[in-house]
């Protein structure tokens, strides 16, 4: 499921520490083959978040690529970037690529440190190298238009989770006239830390006018706005049978359900009183109408 959303997608973006995951797990699809031949074809246009859970050597490779000339940028000069310099985490820095290939011109920026390394890189493969100091006085470092996996440090926000800066710059990138039409697959949002979902779970009520679908191995989750009647058309070879409905944020006085085993009629749901949990999905075509946000969830059948 994963590697069908990765290749139908249209921008593909690792929050931080996952693009470990991606780094990790997207060879084990592909057992017959060379790990670096399948990492270098499936790799994230963007990488996004403060940095402190990416490896060195996956920044390293999504960053380098196949591509021989590379630039190197700043990982960011906040505490938490420079910290982890020091524990030795960065063995290098961010790097990204020259514009193309060809390219006989080098930019980067960031601490004095990295510029050294940068001009010397540069020097070594005697190229014409740009040293952009202003980039050492902010932390927030953009790469554009560089071929590659674009790395983006925002290791000064942390106020927000990967993903929200994640999902906001979705948000930005999309022209206001596509905005209502994307759909974000977040690929391993659930299972494992608790505060990670309940984060993820808020990302999804922060950002409630965009369709945003958790998802694990088991189930999937999305938020389903008051502000909409709702009808969701079960895949039945690939989802249910056991779903839930959760209200979220508030609690609702009237929700009315059809097509579930246990259907709600005008009923009154909160937290402390009436979810509805291991409920069980009867009908292709479900609906739902409540006046507050609730949570649908829904179990995943096991690929063999
Ligand atoms: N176990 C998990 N369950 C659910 N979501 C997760 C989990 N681990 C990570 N995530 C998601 O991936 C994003 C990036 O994860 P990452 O490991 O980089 O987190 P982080 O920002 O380093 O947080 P922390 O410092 O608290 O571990 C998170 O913002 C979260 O959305
Ligand atoms: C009340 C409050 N609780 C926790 C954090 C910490 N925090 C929240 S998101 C985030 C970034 C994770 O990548 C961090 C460290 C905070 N700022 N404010």
């Amino acid at each position: 499921m994963f590697y069908g959303s990765c290749r139908a997608a249209q921008l593909r973006l690792c929050a931080d520490g996952g693009a470990n995951r991606l780094f990790d797990e997207m060879p084990e699809l592909f057992p017959l083959e060379d790990p670096s031949d399948v990492r270098n074809r499936y790799w994230p246009d963007v990488i996004k978040g403060d940095m402190d859970s990416i490896r060195a050597e996956v920044l390293d490779f999504y960053s380098n690529l196949d591509y021989p000339d590379v630039a190197l940028a700043s990982v960011g000069c906040m505490p938490q970037a420079r910290r982890a310099r020091e524990d030795g985490w960065y063995t290098s820095t961010a790097s990204s690529r020259t514009d193309n290939s060809n390219s006989a011109h080098v930019r980067g920026g960031g601490l004095d440190i990295v510029g050294h390394m940068l001009s010397k890189l540069a020097e070594s493969n005697n190229i014409p190298f740009e040293f952009l100091a202003a980039a050492m006085f902010c932390s927030k470092v953009e790469l554009d238009d560089l071929g590659g996996s674009k790395i983006l440090d925002e290791s000064h926000d942390q106020d927000t989770t990967d993903l929200h800066k994640c999902v906001a710059y979705i948000r930005d990138f999309t022209q206001n006239d596509d905005s209502n039409n994307i759909c974000i697959l977040v690929a391993g949002a659930l299972g494992g830390r608790f505060d990670h979902e309940i984060g993820n779970i808020n990302v999804l009520c922060r950002f409630s006018s965009t369709r945003i679908v958790l998802l694990s191995e088991d189930c999937l989750i999305q938020l389903l706005p008051r502000t909409h009647h709702h009808e969701i058309h079960i895949l039945s070879s690939v989802e249910g049978p056991h779903c839930g409905l959760i209200p979220i944020g508030m609690p609702s006085a009237s929700t009315t359900t059809t097509g579930l085993q246990w259907d709600l009629n005008n009923a009154e749901m909160e937290f402390g009183g009436l979810v509805s949990t291991s409920n069980v999905v009867r009908e292709e075509k479900i609906t739902v109408q409540s006046d507050s946000h609730l949570l649908w969830t829904i179990s995943i059948q096991k690929q063999i």
